[in-house]
């Protein structure tokens, strides 16, 4: 195990327990969803803390956690987070960021400065990559979605070696060129990530929580089957051998190939039809849980992530 995240109706602080970053994110408010996220890789480890991040590694791959405090502002503690990360996976020399986890609490709530506690968030990690330099194309998929307490957790998958690739969605506006009416500064990520080991292409690929978006607006207000279709479309299209191959990717997937399948829905009244949904739209032989969480926009009803291995 390199690393372990519950999920449950409470959050505890970042650990090293027996080598193993962990965390508990309070992702949902009914105990009967609650799961524990469990990453697995082969071969010796060997862990740390370095500045609030817990952090585990093979040769290959690296996991950390870290967490912003609960406070009235949130773009200060997320830069340091951000730039303790870009600061780790340099000195340990697995710079392949491959995904990131942020784990907000009171997403659409305002801060001290009355800005919604998500843009503030977007703010701290746009400020990160400004001090370290780092490219918004750099970023692979992301989750910025919304919890019930406990600051900010943000956890994230790097490699050392092999191929990383960024995928974008062309029916969905990049999302760190998205016009000012969304904060003052952007969300930066991609919609997917392609990581494969050095010398084979057995690789896996990340999709980033996916909503209702197209182009940079939300649609299907107050429709959540509909959202949910649209997220499910957006999907399909990221993963799709046309977006691969436009990527210079030479495989494609479908919907029946995504598994690890986290669904957030914002109303607990909701939960039932996504879940229907999804049972309809994913192999049966899928792990799908669903969350009841706030989500980072406030129109947004639905956002489903994933990984195809
Ligand atoms: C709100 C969006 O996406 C959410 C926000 C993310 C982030 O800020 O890292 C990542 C994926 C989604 O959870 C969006 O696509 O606009």
């Amino acid at each position: 195990m390199l690393g372990v995240i519950e999920h449950r109706t409470g959050h505890s602080g970042v650990a090293l327990i027996d080598g193993r970053p962990h965390t508990a994110v309070h992702t949902t408010t009914d105990e009967s969803e609650s799961f524990a996220e469990v990453w697995r890789v082969a071969g010796p480890k060997e862990s740390g803390s370095h500045g609030g991040i817990a952090w585990a590694r093979t040769a290959d791959y690296l996991f950390g956690v870290a967490r912003v405090p609960e406070g009235d502002r949130y773009a200060d503690g997320t830069a340091a987070v951000y730039t303790g990360i870009f600061d780790l996976i340099g000195e340990l020399g697995h710079l392949r960021l491959a995904r990131t986890w942020n784990y907000v609490s009171g997403i659409n709530t305002l801060n001290a400065d009355g800005m919604e506690v998500y843009r503030d968030f977007c703010v701290g990690r746009a400020e990160a990559l400004d001090a370290r330099g780092v490219e918004p194309a750099g970023m692979p998929a992301a989750t910025g979605i919304g919890t019930h307490g406990g600051g900010i957790a943000c956890y994230f998958l790097a490699a050392r070696a092999g191929e990383r690739v960024n995928l974008e969605n062309p029916a969905v506006l990049t999302a760190h060129r998205y016009p000012r009416q969304y904060g003052p500064r952007p969300p930066i990520f991609a919609r997917a990530t392609w990581l494969a080991p050095p010398g084979s292409d057995d690789g896996r690929l990340y999709v980033s929580a996916t909503a209702g978006i197209r182009g940079h607006e939300t649609v299907h207000h107050g429709d959540v089957a509909r959202q949910c279709d649209v997220a499910l479309e957006n999907i399909a299209q990221v993963i799709s051998a046309e977006n691969l191959r436009r990527h210079g990717l030479r495989r494609g997937y479908t919907l029946a190939d995504v598994d690890h399948l986290k669904v957030y829905v914002r109303h607990r009244e909701d939960v039932r039809a996504v879940r229907r949904i999804c049972a309809e739209r994913f192999s049966r032989e899928a792990t799908v849980a669903v969350l009841h969480t706030d989500i980072a926009r406030t129109d947004l009803l639905v956002e489903i992530e994933g990984v195809v291995a």
